[in-house]
This record gives C-alpha cells, structure tokens and sequence, in this order.
C-alpha cells in the first residue's frame, strides 16, 4: 500500500460499504460492570476517535444500578484515553451515548429499552451481553420478547465466554441460544481471535509457498502452544476457582490456536469455509487423557520481584484446600494424516515468570547429519503472538569468519523494528468491528464449540471427581519442571544452547 494512503480510511470505506450508510444501536448490557469499563466503553470511545465506527451509532448501556451518563462518565475515567487533543472529539461521543436501568428479567424494562431504541429511529441493533453467564438466558429472551429490530434491519448478540461449563451446559446454552437466534445473528467471543498474530496465522501458512510442503507429520516434531501471565488470581479467585486454568484459557484461547495451526487449507477465505476446516480438525482429536496432562498450582514466593507474593491458597476469595489448577500442560493429538504423531502441547499458567503468548513449531532432526555430532540443532518457527509481536525462524548457519563452524541463528521479523509507528489495533477493536460488518470468521460457531468440549469434557469431570493435588510452583517461576518432563517425552527437545542477539541497526 502507498505510504500515503492512512490505512484507517481505507478501513473507514470498507466499514461504510458494508453497512450502507444505516443506522446502529449498539447496546452494552451490564454496562455498570467491570467488563464493559476496560474493554467495551474504551474500544467504543477508540473506534469512534479513529472514526471507525459506522456513522449514525448510538450506544445505550443498560444494567441494573441507577446510574446518570456522568457516573458511567466517572466509571470509565481510568480506562479511556482522552489526550487534550481529542477533547472536543470526546464531547461529541458522549452525545451518542445514552444509559437506560433495568432488571434483567423484567420485560416491562426492555421494553422501556425498546422505546428508547426505537425513538432514535429504525436501525440496526447489536447487544453486547458483559454479563455473568446466570442471566444469559434472561436476557437473550427478554431481548427476543422486546427487542429485535423491525422490518429490513438485522440483530446481533455479541455473548462473551463461559460458554457453558462442560459439553452437557454448553449444548444447554447452544440450544437455547439457537431456539431465538439464527447462527448469523450470535457472535461468541474469543478475543484472541482478534490479536494481530493470531490472524497472521493464516497468512503466514496459506500465503507462503515455503512453508506448505513441510507443515506435516513428515518434518514437525511437535508444536508447543503456551500462555503465560505474570500474575496470580489477585481479587479474581471466586470466578477462577469454580473454573480453572483450562477453562479460562486453554478450551478456548490455546484451542483456536491449535486449530488455526492444524486446519486444512479452507476453500476461501470465507467465514463458514474457514469454520468448516476448524470443525474438521477438532473432530480429529480425541479426548485429552489426564496421563498426557500435568497440573499444577502455584504456591507464595516471599522474594517475588522485590516484594513478596501470596499463594493461590493464600488468597481471601479462594476456598481453603482448593485443588483447582492455576497451570496446565497437556498433550493433545490430532488423528488425521497430516499429523498423526505429532504432539500438540498446550501450556497456560498464571503466576509465572513472564507474559507471553506463542506458537512454536519444532522440527524434526535433519537425516544424514554431515557436521560434527550434536552441533546441529532442531529448526523452530515461533509465532509470537504478544508482547513484542514476531515471526523468527531458529536456524543453522555457518558462523561467519574463516572456520567452518555451524551456529545457531534466526531469520527474525519483529514487529516493532520491521512495522515502526504501525499501530495495531486491540483484539477488540478489530471484533467489535466485525460484527458492525457481519464478518464471522473471527467468531465462534456452535459446532466448533461442541467440539472444544467434547475433547476437554471428559478430563475436567476426571479432574473434579478424584481431585487429583496439583503439583506446587513458586509464584514467578516457569511452572512444574513435570511440565517440561511431559514435552521432552513427548518430542520437544530443549538444549538450552540457543542465543538471541538482536541487532543494533
Ligand atoms: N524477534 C524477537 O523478538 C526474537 C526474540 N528472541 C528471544 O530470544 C530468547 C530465546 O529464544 P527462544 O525462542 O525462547 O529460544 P530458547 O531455546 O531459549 O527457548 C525455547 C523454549 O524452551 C523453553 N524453555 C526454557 N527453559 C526450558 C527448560 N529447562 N526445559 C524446557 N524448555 C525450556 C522456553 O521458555 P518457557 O518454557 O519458559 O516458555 C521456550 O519455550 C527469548 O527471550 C526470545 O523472546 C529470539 C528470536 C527473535
Ligand atoms: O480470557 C482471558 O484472557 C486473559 C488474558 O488475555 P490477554 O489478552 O491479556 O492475553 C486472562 O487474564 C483471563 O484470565 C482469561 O479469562
């Protein structure tokens, strides 16, 4: 693209071709929750800054609290970046923002948030449920009751995870959702669908000759796919507790990173084709074995990071003795002929030594090694998706000078160096977005999510029936050293030798 065309506007056409000029009602239901005053409200406040919003939107926030806009105003305050510069920018976008208090099972109230709806006039309509999982149901009816939009203009219900707790609560919920709603109308959330290298994915495999004829069982050893957070439960131990490592991350975030490495190439680049491939692939692992899993739970570490830090048990909203993991590694399979044999290592932990999100790919070793023996190392592509996105290739070269030597290096495209004052959007910007302009394909579909937990089911039961006593780590460490045990058994091997140097130009 011409160095002088701003990619925003070029975005900014594409938003207004495909809504046609229509008008929105984006309604943000527990508007007065957490949820809503870091992500939702923010990403609103950006996309409408960057005018990247269709024109004529207007958002209503709707919760149970009686609230004035200012002290929704008040609530957001920390979270919204509002420079000098955009202060008259931001005046205006309170002008589109409006908050209507209601229950969440009274009728009587959506249809007072109706009334509101329809005296902006006959547009669009997107609700975005920031809500606990308990009244999902309510509202999802009371919205089908009341609140649907009239004659040519569509609905759209944006709901954010849980998505149920197992396979029996999520078909529950599927089949709820599906008794109101047509599949176009539901938009799941999984915001990791969102983040700039997760959608590279495609890009990087589908969109490069180099890399399809060596993505197969016959040159991958194993793949490892890890999440790490630096901090623990802190404040959040009742949600976590009752749900855990796997359900807060690896069902969903680290699942849909496994299937975007994993699918078959789709048709087109199409919502239902690319979620047809995503199914496909699912539908080819088997459920997890709690033999292939390790957990663990991170106990006090009182020299973390110059101060000292609490262990789960520790923490006030945890119950005493839980046995809920807070790290999980697990090998997964997948039995097609790409890859049978090929280990997919999913690994998430909180209270960890740094943050980090990755896809490393670990090829198998080079047959008929000509070099001195154990010099040459395994070849691995990591993706990794934050923070300081980068695509690196760790790889064999000759070390430069007079001998004939071989060292480790890397082909390395960093995104901070490579894409300068590119700003990249946030996962939810770009989502948001999306379902202004009917794009599903960063969405989750009901079968795709049948299958998520078809093949985590039977283990979380496991998990919760004999309470097997998660492996202690100390807060700030790399997790169980039962973790790195598990990849080496099952073909990743670390030596430890490789050394990144970064380049000063
Ligand atoms: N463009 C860029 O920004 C680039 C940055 N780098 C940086 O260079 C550094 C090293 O590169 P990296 O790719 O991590 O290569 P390494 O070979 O150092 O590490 C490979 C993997 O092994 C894990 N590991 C660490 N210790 C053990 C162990 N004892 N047993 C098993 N696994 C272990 C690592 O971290 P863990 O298990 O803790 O997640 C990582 O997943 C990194 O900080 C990386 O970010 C490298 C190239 C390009
Ligand atoms: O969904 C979740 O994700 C966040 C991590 O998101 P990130 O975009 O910051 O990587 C995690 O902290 C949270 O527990 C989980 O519910």
């Amino acid at each position: 693209m011409s160095k002088n065309i701003d990619p925003l506007s070029v975005i900014r056409l594409s938003v207004e071709k495909k809504v046609h000029g229509a008008s929105h009602v984006f309604v943000v239901f527990g508007a007065s929750g957490d949820l809503a005053k870091k992500k939702i409200y923010p990403v609103l406040w950006n996309l409408f800054k960057d005018e990247l919003l269709p024109k004529e939107t207007y958002i209503i926030g709707y919760a149970r609290s009686k609230l004035s806009l200012e002290d929704l105003q008040s609530r957001w305050a920390p979270y919204l970046k509002v420079t000098d510069d955009d202060k008259s920018k931001f005046q205006e976008f309170l002008k589109i923002n409006s908050y209507c208090s209601g229950n969440y099972d009274k009728t009587s109230d959506f249809a007072r948030l109706d009334k509101m709806i329809s005296e902006i006039g006959n547009c669009n309509r997107l609700f975005y449920l920031a809500l606990p999982p308990t009244v999902y149901e309510s509202v999802t009816l009371n919205i089908k009751a009341t609140c649907m939009s009239k004659s040519d203009k569509w609905t759209r219900v944006i709901i954010e995870k849980p998505f149920g707790r197992d396979l029996d609560s999520s078909e529950l919920l599927s089949n709820h959702l599906s008794s109101l709603f047509k599949e176009e109308e539901i938009y799941r959330i999984d915001h990791y669908l969102g983040k700039e290298m997760v959608q590279n994915l495609m890009v990087l495999r589908f969109g490069n000759r180099i890399f399809s004829p060596i993505w197969n069982r016959d040159s991958i050893a194993s793949v490892v796919i890890s999440f790490k957070e630096p901090f623990g439960t802190e404040g959040r131990g009742g949600y976590f507790n009752d749900f855990g490592i796997i359900r807060d991350v690896m069902q969903n975030h680290l699942l849909q990173l496994l299937t975007l490495v994993a699918m078959e190439k789709p048709p087109s680049t199409d919502a239902e084709d690319i979620r047809n491939e995503k199914v496909k692939v699912l539908k080819s692992i088997p459920p997890i074995v709690i033999d292939n899993v390790v957990l663990g739970q991170y106990v006090g570490n009182p020299e973390g990071n110059g101060e000292e830090k609490l262990g789960y048990l520790d923490d006030p909203t945890v119950p005493a003795g839980s046995t809920t993991p807070t790290f999980v590694t697990a090998a997964l399979f997948v039995r097609n002929e790409r890859w049978d044999g090929v280990p997919f290592l999913l690994r998430c932990g909180k209270a960890l030594n740094e943050r980090k999100a990755e896809v490393r790919i670990q090829f198998k070793d080079i047959p008929g090694d000509i070099f001195n023996e154990g010099k040459v190392k395994r070849n691995e592509l990591v993706i990794r998706v934050q923070p300081n996105e980068a695509v690196y290739m760790k790889m064999m070269a000759k070390t430069p000078g007079m001998s004939f030597d071989c060292e480790e290096t890397e082909l390395d495209l960093t995104y901070g160096s490579r894409y300068k004052g590119i700003k990249m959007p946030e996962a939810y910007e770009r989502l948001i977005l999306d379902v202004f302009t009917g794009s599903q394909i960063n969405f989750v579909r009901s079968d795709e999510l049948y299958q998520a937990w078809r093949i985590f089911t039977p283990l979380l039961h496991q998990i919760e029936e004999e309470k097997p006593k998660p492996i202690p780590y100390v807060y700030g460490s790399r997790g169980p050293k039962e973790s790195d045990e598990l990849c080496a058994t099952n073909n990743f091997i670390y030596t430890g030798t490789y050394k990144w140097s970064p380049s000063k130009i």
